[in-house]
């Protein structure tokens, strides 16, 4: 098809000149080999990890080192260093050895660690959580000789001192990691072969499997194909998944190049400002009048009574009773409908004021003198389902709808269209096997968030059934636009319209990070869009509430959307979201993330050693989207904008109506359902 062709007008859209994004060189029978080797030789390692200390708080470490006569890496075993050696070249191990270790690190705290715990595993390149936080089982990778970012020795560190290249010690109870290694000895986990890109779900127990859910996504899996709204043309599942996720290529498959024709404004010359210089675009803090929100910062610790995770209903409640009983103390309380306010834009068109602007309080800088914060308990399965109860309706909900097609099926379940028997109206419903779940808090953070924290920019929740305490049924409303990802993929939107997107995520994340909630996986998958225009977050499985002010350390997200603290398992806040905004940016651009054709090692190993990445189109953009990327994807977290910032940026004022994204969504629906 020529290029001309391609770019067909349907009402204007703009359609890219490649077909999807592509996905990271693996082979798909690889991949799928590579599952039954994980989870083969997963047995056996699980087991000897097993009996060397109990099932948490546990850490194994491999030893490295690097031999800086050779310049290589040293007891790695022997599959991590062919692994080392397909992702990552020689000469880059050279150029930046921290860089590689971190990248370990991630290979061994996601897909080591999972497939020595879990056998369920998709091999799509899919948001990753290794472990909980403080409960799971670890792998470390720890340097036994420091090398600089040139694969130099560093003088030898005085006891009190911070690793500064990596973590010594595992973020887990110390105690127990020198128990686990004392008992330990040198074991060798056993060496498997990972997946390139995985959905990784680890459960602590080593029995736990999923066979009533596919470990590999399949477009014949995702839907039914006989009744699929979602019909692809040929050439758009070349690359791309049912949904538009990407498929995987073989290593060395030619790239589609993803350029497209250049809506080119003249190269402003004040563009090539660095991340960390001050924005000329930086608004001042706007201060919030006391009857609408307060901003988080004014909560006390106590006020707030942020849990470091969404466990306890309990405490939930409380905060939703404080929440009520003090009408200044949530964001929440504040009129967050978009008929509320407007103002001009520079169009004179009329454009939705955000809500109630909340700053988040600023990290504090952490003391190693701290005493080290209780861990919280990991719940029970059978607490888990107590919670459950509580939170979802009675009934048979097959009784209230009547299940029309299958959307699509994500990593804990399939996600349905349905008829209210009584209304009519269309919903999604997303059901899960409880029992075969390997996360199972995750689905009650996923539906606690959804249930409590409502929100015009949140995929809204409207009710949950438990059918014989294994048929989880959460329903909510249907976003027949489908997700962000087939948009950008597919067609080219223009700066309006990616600051429409943009303003609307940073609305709802405004949201989220007022109370004290970062979602963790942003990213243009868990952006839905209604056929009206409408911009909506979802997927909260990975959200967490931290106390204003704290931090968390568990590597989750997907890894082309991670932002450097996260890699680096450094401490982590809120800011995570705010660089995941700008990678989604970058895609919005692109039609992919950076690194995309990356496997996910060699992604992690880029971002620890570029930081920030390459704008390739920078001289395309206007000053004000430059801008705004710069403020997203500081590599300096504190010196990264909050949303409130974001609101404020002139490049959100460039937002186009939300219905000038109706015929782009249009258009992709159009050629989903095109036959093959
Ligand atoms: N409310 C909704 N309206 C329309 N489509 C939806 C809705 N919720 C999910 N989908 C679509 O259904 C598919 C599966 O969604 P799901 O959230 O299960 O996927 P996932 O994020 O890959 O997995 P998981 O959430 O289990 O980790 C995705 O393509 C998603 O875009």
């Amino acid at each position: 098809m020529s290029a001309s062709k391609e770019r067909r007008d349907k009402g204007g859209v703009k359609i890219r000149q490649f077909f999807g994004r592509l996905f990271s060189p693996v082979d798909k029978n690889t991949a799928n080999n590579v599952i039954s080797e994980g989870s083969e030789s997963s047995s056996g390692g699980s087991s000897a990890i097993g009996e060397i200390s109990g099932p948490y708080n546990t850490v194994h470490r491999i030893h490295v080192g690097y031999d800086l006569n050779t310049k290589k890496f040293t007891g790695l075993p022997q599959s991590w260093l062919d692994i080392l050696l397909r992702d990552i070249s020689e000469a880059d191990q050279k150029k930046n050895p921290t860089a590689v270790v971190t990248a370990l690190k991630f290979y061994a705290a996601t897909v080591m660690k999972s497939q020595e715990t879990d056998k369920f595993i998709h091999i799509t390149q899919q948001s990753v959580y290794p472990s909980d936080e403080d409960t799971d089982n670890d792998i470390d990778v720890v340097v036994t000789n420091d090398v600089d970012e040139q694969g130099n020795d560093l003088p030898p560190r005085r006891q009190h001192e911070e690793p500064q290249y990596y973590e010594k010690v595992s973020r887990h109870d110390r105690s127990a990691v020198e128990e686990a290694e004392t008992q330990s000895c040198p074991t060798p986990i056993a060496p498997v072969v990972p997946p390139r890109m995985s959905k990784i779900h680890t459960s602590s127990p080593v029995t736990s499997s999923r066979p009533t859910l596919p470990r590999h996504r399949q477009p014949s899996e995702d839907t039914d194909d006989d009744q699929s709204p979602y019909l692809v043309p040929a050439a758009l599942t070349d690359q791309r998944d049912f949904h538009g996720k990407p498929l995987l290529l073989a290593k060395g498959q030619p790239r589609s190049p993803a350029h497209r024709p250049p809506p080119l404004p003249p190269k402003p010359p004040h563009l090539k400002t660095s991340s960390s210089s001050p924005s000329p675009f930086v608004p001042s803090l706007i201060q919030l009048s006391p009857t609408s929100s307060k901003p988080s910062s004014e909560h006390s610790p106590s006020d707030t009574s942020s849990v470091d995770n969404l466990h306890s209903s309990a405490e939930l409640d409380n905060q939703r009773r404080r929440r009520d009983s003090d009408p200044g103390a949530g964001a929440d309380q504040a009129p967050f409908s978009s008929e509320d306010e407007h103002h001009q834009n520079g169009n004179g068109t009329a454009v939705e004021v955000p809500p109630p602007l909340v700053r988040v309080r600023p990290p504090q800088n952490s003391s190693s003198n701290e005493p080290p914060k209780p861990t919280p308990r990991k719940l029970t399965d059978s607490e888990v389902l107590e919670e459950l109860h509580q939170i979802v309706n009675e009934g048979e909900p097959m009784a209230k709808y009547e299940l029309l097609q299958k959307i699509g099926v994500g990593a804990s379940g399939t996600v349905s269209t349905a008829r209210a028997r009584s209304t009519g109206e269309i919903v999604a419903v997303k059901r899960m096997m409880f029992k075969s779940q390997p996360k199972k808090e995750m689905l009650l953070t996923e539906i606690k968030v959804m249930q409590q924290y409502k929100h015009p920019n949140l995929v809204n929740y409207i009710e949950s059934y438990l059918v014989e305490a294994d048929d989880l049924w959460v329903v909510m409303d249907y976003l027949e636009g489908g997700n962000l990802t087939d948009v950008v993929v597919k067609t080219e939107l223009d700066e309006g319209q990616i600051a429409a997107v943009l303003l609307e995520c940073v609305k709802a994340l405004n949201f989220l990070h007022s109370h004290s909630i970062i979602h963790r996986d942003i990213k243009s998958d868990n952006v839905l869009l209604g056929l009206k225009g409408a911009v909506k977050l979802t997927d909260f499985g990975f959200c967490a509430q931290i106390q204003p002010g704290s931090k968390r350390a568990t590597m989750v997200g997907t890894p082309y959307w991670m932002a450097p603290e996260i890699v680096n398992k450094h401490k982590y806040n809120f800011k995570v979201d705010i660089w995941s905004l700008g990678i989604m940016a970058l895609e919005m651009v692109d039609g992919e993330p950076p690194y995309l054709h990356e496997t996910p090692l060699k992604a992690i190993y880029l971002i620890a050693q570029n930081g920030k990445p390459e704008v390739k189109k920078r001289d395309q953009l206007s000053p004000e989207f430059n801008d705004f990327l710069d403020r997203c994807l500081s590599v300096k977290a504190e010196e990264r904008a909050d949303t409130v910032e974001l609101l404020a940026h002139p490049f959100l004022t460039k937002a186009k109506p939300l219905e000038a994204l109706i015929p782009y969504i249009e258009a992709v629906k159009k050629l989903k359902q095109q036959p093959h």
